[in-house]
C-alpha cells in the first residue's frame, strides 16, 4: 500500500531524519532529484539538443521558504549544465539566501521581470508550509509567462496540502516533483488535477513516516493480496453468488451493463432479478434471471439500484435486497430511494456500500460534498454506518471508521453514461467473493480505472460497453503485475 501524509506528519518525519544528517543535506537530496526530473523533461522537449538542458530557458518563481530554496538549488544545477535561468522573488525580496547565492554563482539571475517565454517554469512559491492561495506577484507572472512545461516543486502552490481543496488561486502543473512521500493534495480533490503527473523523489524519509498515512492509496500488490482466487476445491457457489437487481423495461441497458461488471469479477455465479431479463439473457446467456429479488434465492452479495426506478415497486425490491443478510452495493436509483426513505437502512447489520456522485451525495447528506472530499466521504460513511465510494475524477472511498482511500487509476473518460453500472456490478462480485466493503470499493475503483485506461488507449472515445469489455483484461493485468 502507498499513502499520502499530512504536512505535519511529513515535518515530524523530516525532523527525525534531519537530526541524523549534516545541515542542508536533505535539501540537497531534494534539489538533486528535482534537477534530474527537470533535465528529463527538457530532454523530452528537445531530443535533438545534446543533454537537453544546455541552451534551455528556465524561470523560477521563488517564494520565501524552503520550497523556494529547493527550486533555486535545482535551478543552480541546471544553470551549471548551461540553462539560462531567471529567478523571480514573488514575496517581496525574501528568498532562501544560500540557495539564491548558489544560483548566482552558477550564472543564474534574480530578476523582477523574466522573459515571457520559457522551456520550463519551476513553481517554488509555496510547499508544505503554504496556506491556500497565491501571492499577487506569483499570479501576475503565471498570467504572462508562456511555459512549455510547468513543474511544481513538492506541491502545486496555492492548494490546501492536507485536503486537496483549491479554495483560491493555485498553480496548474504538468508535473509535480514531490519529496519523500505523497501529500493528500496529490491524490484528492481538485488539487490532484492541478498536480499533473506525479514524480516522487526518494530523500530517505520512508523509515521515519508514521505507519498510518492520512490517506491510503492502493497498488496492484494490495489488490492481489485481497483477491480470492479459486482453488481446486472451489465451485461456482463457493466462489460466491452475486445478485444484480437493476434495470427496468424502460432502462434495460443498466441491467446489461451491471451484469457485465458482475461477470468480470471473481464470483462464480451471477443472478439477475428484474424486468430486463430478456435483454440480459440475450447479451449474457450465463446469467440466471428471475423477475424479483425474492425469487432469486440466496446470494452472497446484492447490487441494487442502477436503472430500476424510484417507484413503489423499486422500493419494494430495495427492501427485499436489504432484508437479505448479504452485503449490498447501493447505486443510482437506490441512492435516491435511500435519500427519501432513510429508515430502510436502519437495523441493517451486514455491510452496505454506497456509490454516490456529487448530486446523489447531496440527496443523502443534505448538502453537497465539501471540497475536502476525503472528509466528505468519511462524514457520510459515519452517519449512515456504511462504506462510501464518492465518485469524481479522483474517486475516494471511506469506511465508517474514518479510513480514507484515494483511487490512483481514474480518468476523465470514465465519466460516461453507464460506466457506474459496470463499476457497481463488478464491486458486488468482489463482495460476493468475500472481500470486505472498503476493500471491494477500493479494488473495484482501481481495476475499473485500469479498464478505462485500456479502453481509452490511443485517445479512443470510450463507452460503458467498452469499459465492460476491457474489465476482464484489466483484472488479468492487475493480478499478474504484482
Ligand atoms: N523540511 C525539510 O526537511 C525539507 C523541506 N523541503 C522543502 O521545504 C518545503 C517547506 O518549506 P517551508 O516550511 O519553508 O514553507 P514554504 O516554503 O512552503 O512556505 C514559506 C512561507 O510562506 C509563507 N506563506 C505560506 N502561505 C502563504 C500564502 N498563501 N501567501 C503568502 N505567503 C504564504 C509562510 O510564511 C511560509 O512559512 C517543502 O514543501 C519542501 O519543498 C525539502 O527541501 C526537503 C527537506
Ligand atoms: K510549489
Amino acid at each position: 500500500m502507498n499513502g499520502a501524509w499530512s504536512a505535519a506528519a511529513i515535518r515530524r518525519a523530516e525532523a527525525r531524519l534531519m537530526s541524523l544528517l549534516p545541515p542542508g543535506a536533505l535539501m540537497q537530496r531534494a534539489a538533486a532529484g528535482l534537477a534530474a526530473a527537470c533535465a528529463r523533461i527538457l530532454r523530452q522537449q528537445h531530443p535533438e539538443r545534446q543533454g537537453g538542458v544546455y541552451g534551455s530557458t528556465v524561470i523560477v518563481l521563488a517564494g520565501p521558504g524552503d520550497n523556494g530554496g529547493d527550486a533555486l538549488y535545482a535551478a543552480a544545477r541546471l544553470a551549471d549544465r548551461g540553462a539560462r535561468v531567471f529567478a523571480v522573488p514573488v514575496m517581496g525580496e525574501r528568498v532562501h539566501p544560500l540557495a539564491a547565492a548558489a544560483l548566482t554563482r552558477a550564472g543564474g539571475r534574480l530578476v523582477a521581470q523574466p522573459p515571457d517565454h520559457c522551456d520550463l517554469l519551476l513553481d517554488g512559491v509555496l510547499g508544505i508550509g503554504g496556506r491556500p492561495g497565491l501571492p499577487g506577484r506569483a499570479l501576475d507572472q503565471l498570467g504572462r509567462i508562456h511555459a512549455r512545461a510547468v513543474v511544481a516543486v513538492d506541491v502545486p502552490s496555492g492548494v490546501d496540502v492536507d485536503t486537496g481543496a483549491v479554495p483560491a488561486s493555485a498553480v496548474t502543473a504538468d508535473v509535480t516533483v514531490a519529496f519523500g512521500a505523497r501529500k493528500p493534495c496529490h491524490v484528492l480533490g481538485r488539487a490532484a488535477l492541478l498536480t499533473g503527473r506525479l514524480e516522487l523523489v526518494d530523500i530517505g524519509l520512508a523509515p521515519y513516516l508514521d505507519p498510518h498515512p492520512a490517506v491510503s492509496v492502493a497498488d496492484e500488490a494490495d489488490i492481489v493480496g485481497w483477491w480470492h482466487r479459486p482453488g481446486p476445491d472451489d465451485d461456482k457457489y463457493t466462489r460466491g453468488v452475486v445478485g444484480v437487481a437493476a434495470g427496468s423495461e424502460r432502462y434495460p441497458g443498466a441491467a446489461v451493463l451491471a451484469t457485465a461488471g458482475a461477470l468480470a469479477g471473481p464470483a462464480g455465479y451471477v443472478r439477475y432479478a428484474g424486468a430486463a431479463a430478456e435483454a440480459v439473457r440475450r447479451r449474457h446467456p450465463e446469467v440466471v434471471c428471475t423477475p424479483t429479488v425474492k425469487e432469486a434465492g440466496r446470494v452472497q452479495a446484492w447490487l441494487a439500484g442502477p436503472g430500476f426506478g424510484t417507484d413503489e415497486a423499486a422500493l419494494a425490491e430495495l427492501r427485499d435486497a436489504l432484508v437479505s443478510p448479504a452485503p449490498v452495493v447501493l447505486d443510482a436509483d437506490a441512492l435516491t430511494l435511500i435519500g427519501e426513505y432513510p429508515s430502510v437502512l436502519s437495523r441493517r447489520e451486514a455491510p452496505v456500500v454506497l456509490t454516490p456522485h456529487d448530486r446523489e451525495y447531496e440527496r443523502l447528506y443534505g448538502s453537497p460534498p465539501r471540497e475536502d472530499r476525503g472528509a466528505a466521504a468519511a462524514a457520510l460513511a459515519k452517519r449512515l454506518n456504511c462504506t462510501v465510494l464518492l465518485k469524481g475524477h479522483h474517486t475516494v472511498v471511506a469506511g465508517s471508521d474514518g479510513a480514507v482511500w484515494a483511487n490512483p487509476t481514474g480518468r476523465p473518460q470514465l465519466a460516461t453514461a453507464g460506466s457506474g453500472d459496470v463499476l457497481a456490478g463488478f464491486m458486488a462480485s468482489l463482495l460476493a467473493s468475500g472481500m470486505d466493503g472498503v476493500r471491494a470499493a477500493v479494488a473495484a475503483a482501481f481495476v475499473h480505472g485500469r479498464a478505462g485506461g485500456i479502453a481509452a488507449a490511443g485517445h479512443r472515445t470510450v463507452t460503458a460497453s467498452d469499459v465492460a469489455r476491457a474489465l476482464p483484461g484489466a483484472v488479468g493485468a492487475v493480478l499478474s503485475r504484482a
